[in-house]
């Protein structure tokens, strides 16, 4: 896993960073600035794709006007031109109708009628037509006798073809201006030149065209099986219908387009006529060349997109080359010892000062590194001659040591430094009670002083008086200089001499001024802490001195010390007072528990016998008890009356034990 991060460190350089922030800035501004681009150009394109088709719409539907215009006005000279007399005369008039060729060519077919509908003569594609209905009942008819102008019939279902029509009709009068007749043309919807055209003329993939009449009527469609059909079905134009019948089916000759269901609906009044044009095309095809636009802009700003990146980052790969170049020297400069002034970053800018800047540091350092090695030499020398051991530590570590320092604890100067300190202390309870004494010595008063038990390496302890001051008071992470004197012997010449000033050199026992100063405290206590006392003193002792000497005095007096002290606890203290006089504390001892320990001193010291060159030495007992309490003052006065108490015993004939009594001290009680 560690590998993986360090083989990707790359990823993490500046270098890595400005090139690929260069690369996504390059691919991001192609990206917004042809979004932006295509974002405020949508909307005029779409405009354009709707005025363009209004203005196509009505282009197309102004045609079909001067289309309409034409037949009218071809109809209406050939009707004019017929003379009066023909009107009366059948085969003239159908003379009449085929001489005029280009009249048949425009028309489906040309038919005239008296004013009573009586058809006179019919041509159809060129041929006389035989079949001559009456056509009075017709609305265009009747609409053509009324008035001289031509007129366009709804669309209506030829009796002759059975087929969509429209039917243009123009009046023919004599010069008494009395109508003599009407001249008509039928133009067949479905097969019609004149709208024919325009319907199949389809611009876009999908578009459908068609002409209908104000009442909605399919004049013309795309699919022809939709003639006379309602326009209000047609997929797309419904809502666009129904607005426009709701304003009374206007014909307006200006074109106009709107979006609507899913598509483009263009419309534009046919002039002269009521009659209206349509062209519907599918929204997804109208706006087809705009989303072929989009995506051919986006292609664009994915190629521009894509150079700008490859431009920028190869632009800013050889602009952070002096970045490289400097971290390799960089990290070139921790690993040498001398200064080089090669392989540095020759640049102008800032990172030609930061390689300036890292050889200025680079020599700095070695400067510094010269004044301190001869600092450390000196102050090795010093340490060195100092009468006690030196240790500077820092974060529980050596990190220099005096000669002597090593000869206390037998360290090798070498192998030490380095090494934690903890190698002075015998164990790590050591070694964590002195960090415990030392803490709250270095918070209060920014040092510790104190005598410790230390280790030297060969394991043997040692006591040491150290003393510890931190470099920088209050802060111990700069490190603490320590002294460390091997008092060991001092230490035992002083422990010696404490224990001889309070014991009895003869039996090891606490001597008289210890014993008293013990009773003196307890005695303090009494009221909290009862306890008693006995005054011991042995009898016809001068009797051993006197038969055995001195030295068998001496002895006899160190085996009765032990028999004392071996008959009470460890919490209990047993004293020689001097001569043959002993004292005893019992702690926390009631008075019935002290007699039978009384008695028990009492039986141990006349059973002992002491066998002194060939002869036996016994001796007795004589023991005051007092049982001490709150109603003793003081120490002394504990003393007389254990005194008391021993003194009755011996006027009770020696070897016993006498309790003081404090209420009758002259007739002192319990004589055991
Ligand atoms: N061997 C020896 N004798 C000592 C020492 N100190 C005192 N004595 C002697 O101990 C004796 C104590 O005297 P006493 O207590 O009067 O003699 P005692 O024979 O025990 O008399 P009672 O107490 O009345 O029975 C004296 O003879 C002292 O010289 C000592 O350190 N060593």
């Amino acid at each position: 896993m560690s590998r993986t991060f360090a083989r990707l460190g790359w990823v993490r350089t500046l270098k890595f960073k400005i090139v690929a922030m260069a690369v996504v800035t390059g691919v991001l501004s192609a990206l917004v600035t042809t979004q932006l681009v295509l974002f405020t150009t949508q909307a005029n394109i779409q405009h354009m794709l709707i005025q363009g088709e209004s203005d196509d719409v009505e282009r197309t539907a102004a045609l079909l006007g001067s289309k309409i215009d034409m037949l009218r006005d071809a109809l209406k000279a050939v009707a004019r031109q017929a003379p009066a007399p023909l009107w009366d005369d059948p085969v003239a008039m159908q003379h009449y109708l085929a001489s005029n060729q280009g009249l048949n060519a425009l028309f489906e077919s040309v038919l005239a009628a008296r004013p009573d509908g009586a058809m006179l003569a019919r041509m159809a594609k060129d041929q006389i037509s035989t079949d001559l209905p009456n056509i009075g009942d017709r609305a265009y008819f009747q609409q053509a006798l009324r008035t001289d102008q031509p007129v366009l019939s709804d669309p209506l279902v030829a009796r002759v073809a059975n087929t969509p029509v429209v039917i243009i009709a123009i009046s023919s009068q004599a010069p008494d201006s009395q109508v003599v007749g009407v001249m008509a043309g039928v133009l067949r919807l479905q097969s019609s030149n004149l709208f024919s055209e325009v319907t199949r003329t389809v611009h876009t993939k999908g578009s459908r065209v068609l002409i209908m009449d104000r009442a909605g009527v399919l004049l013309a469609h795309t699919n022809p099986a939709q003639l006379l059909g309602p326009a209000a079905e047609e997929p797309g134009l419904m809502d666009v219908f129904n607005r426009w019948h709701a304003v009374g089916s206007p014909i307006d000759t200006t074109g106009a387009a709107t979006l609507s269901q899913g598509h483009l609906v263009a419309m534009a009044g046919i002039p002269d006529s009521d009659w209206t044009l349509v062209r519907l095309t599918p929204l997804a095809a109208a706006l087809q060349p705009v989303d072929a636009a989009q995506a051919t802009a986006w292609k664009a700003a994915g190629g521009v997109g894509l150079l700008v990146a490859v431009l920028a980052g190869a632009v800013a790969w050889r602009l952070t080359r002096p970045i490289s170049v400097l971290r390799a020297r960089a990290t070139k400069m921790l690993l040498e010892d001398g200064s080089s002034t090669e392989g540095w970053p020759r640049d102008g800018g800032e990172i030609g000062q930061l390689a300036l800047a890292f050889q200025q540091v680079v020599e700095q350092r070695q400067q510094k590194q010269g004044e301190t090695q001869a600092l450390l030499v000196q102050l090795e020398a010093v340490l060195d001659h100092a009468e006690v051991g030196i240790a500077f530590t820092r974060n529980g570590h050596f990190e220099l040591v005096s000669r002597q320092f090593c000869q206390i604890f037998q360290f090798n100067k070498q192998r030490v430094i380095g090494k934690p300190t903890r190698l002075m202390y015998p164990s790590v309870e050591a070694y964590q009670a002195l960090s415990e004494r030392a803490h709250p010595a270095f918070m209060q008063h920014g040092a510790f002083d104190g005598e410790v038990q230390l280790a030297r390496v060969t394991g043997e302890l040692f006591w040491a008086h150290m003393r510890g001051r931190a470099v920088m008071p209050g802060d111990r992470s700069q490190g603490t200089i320590w002294t460390v004197e091997d008092i060991t012997a001092s230490r035992e010449h002083r422990e010696r001499l404490a224990w001889t000033s309070s014991h009895d050199s003869l039996t090891g026992l606490v001597n008289r001024p210890a014993f008293e100063e013990l009773l003196t405290r307890s005695t303090e206590r009494a009221g909290t802490e009862p306890f008693c006392a006995m005054f011991v003193d042995l009898d016809h002792f001068k009797q051993v001195n006197d038969s055995g000497g001195h030295a068998a005095g001496d002895a006899l007096l160190r085996d009765v010390a032990h028999i004392l002290a071996a008959q009470v606890r460890q919490a209990d203290t047993v004293a020689r007072l001097g001569g043959d006089e002993f004292a005893i504390l019992l702690r926390g001892c009631p008075l019935e528990q002290a007699l039978e320990v009384g008695e028990k001193l009492r039986s141990a010291v006349v059973a002992y016998r002491l066998l002194w060159e060939g002869q036996s030495f016994g001796v007795s007992a004589s023991i005051g008890l007092v049982a001490v309490d709150a109603s003793y003052a003081s120490a002394t006065e504990v003393m007389r009356a254990a005194d008391a108490a021993c003194y009755a015993a011996k006027e009770q004939g020696r070897n016993a034990v006498v309790v003081f009594d404090p209420q009758a001290p002259e007739s002192l009680l319990g004589v055991l």
